[in-house]
């Protein structure tokens, strides 16, 4: 693996190493399909996620960012190697581990809050317990004015953050983000990596991000990793130096070494 260039000037990071290893994969392939069809999308990957770390993927189109995710989700297996997720050996879909993918999927008969009800009905939590989590999950995404509304009356932003507090109803341990902001627009991007930023900072569940977007992975992450060649394998996994608690994102971006690390971390995609 090559050491990024951004840990040379890396001296603000969060010291996550005594967290609780969250998740751990290790020397992982992943293989689809058989005999002619087969195709080894991902080889030798080890990674960690642990406790406050907030993680972002990034990587060209089908190496692999998703099936990565899809293990830890448990939606598949590994062909060869581990991949534990808090302290289990096979990792099967789980309460515990939340999702959230680019497009909200929302039930569209329901309203927001009962959205963000529904899987814990699924769970058996009973209905005053449900709806006051409901509630509250949507609050603090910020739709809390909304929580009535059929997912068709809102905008795409509202969507997604209707499905943001879906997950968060569910008080997962970790969450998995798979390109949560990619069908949105710039603006609404933006105030959508602002807000999971304040949330993130107000609760540090584990956060797993997958995006194509280095900004991105520069303003919210506190480690960066970069996946690369086909089949995938990392080719980056290293501290954020511009991760900042006190920065705002647009702060964060007039930092006189962002372009600096905006460029390496392009240069590391590039030969990732
Ligand atoms: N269920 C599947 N069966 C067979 N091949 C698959 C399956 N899912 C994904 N692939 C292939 O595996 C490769 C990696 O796909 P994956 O979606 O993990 O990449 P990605 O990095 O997330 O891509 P993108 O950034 O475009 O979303 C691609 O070539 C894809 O076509």
């Amino acid at each position: 693996m090559r050491a990024i260039g951004l840990t040379e000037s890396y001296d603000a990071s969060p010291s996550t190493e005594d967290g609780e290893r969250l998740v751990s994969i290790e020397e992982v392939s992943l293989v689809y399909g058989r005999g002619k069809k087969e195709k080894e999308v991902l080889r030798n990957v080890s990674l960690e996620l642990r406790e406050r770390e907030f993680v972002c993927v990034l990587g060209a189109s089908g190496c692999g960012k998703t099936s990565l995710l899809r293990l830890i989700a448990g939606y598949e297996q590994p062909s060869s190697g581990r991949v534990r997720v808090l302290g289990r050996e096979k990792a099967e879909p789980r309460p515990e581990v939340g999702v959230v993918f680019q497009h909200a999927n929302l039930f569209p008969w329901l309203s927001i809050r009962r959205n963000a009800e529904f899987g814990l009905r699924m769970q058996g939590v009973g209905r005053a317990e449900r709806r006051e989590r409901a509630e509250e999950a949507v609050r603090r995404v910020g739709l809390g004015d909304a929580e009535d509304k059929l997912p068709f009356e809102l905008s795409g932003g509202m969507k997604q953050r209707a499905a943001i507090a879906r997950t968060l109803a569910a008080s997962p341990r970790i969450i998995l983000m798979d390109e949560p902001f990619g069908a949105l627009d710039a603006i609404t991007r933006e105030n959508l990596q602002q807000q999971l930023r304040r949330l993130w900072l107000a609760s540090r569940q584990a956060i797993f991000f997958i995006t194509h977007d280095v900004d991105e992975a520069l303003l919210l992450a506190t480690r960066v990793v970069v996946l690369g060649g086909s089949p995938g394998s990392v080719a980056v996994d290293a501290p954020n130096p511009l991760y900042s608690e006190e920065e705002s994102t647009a702060e964060l971006r007039k930092r006189q070494e962002y372009g600096k690390l905006r460029e390496q971390l392009v240069e590391s995609l590039k030969h990732a």
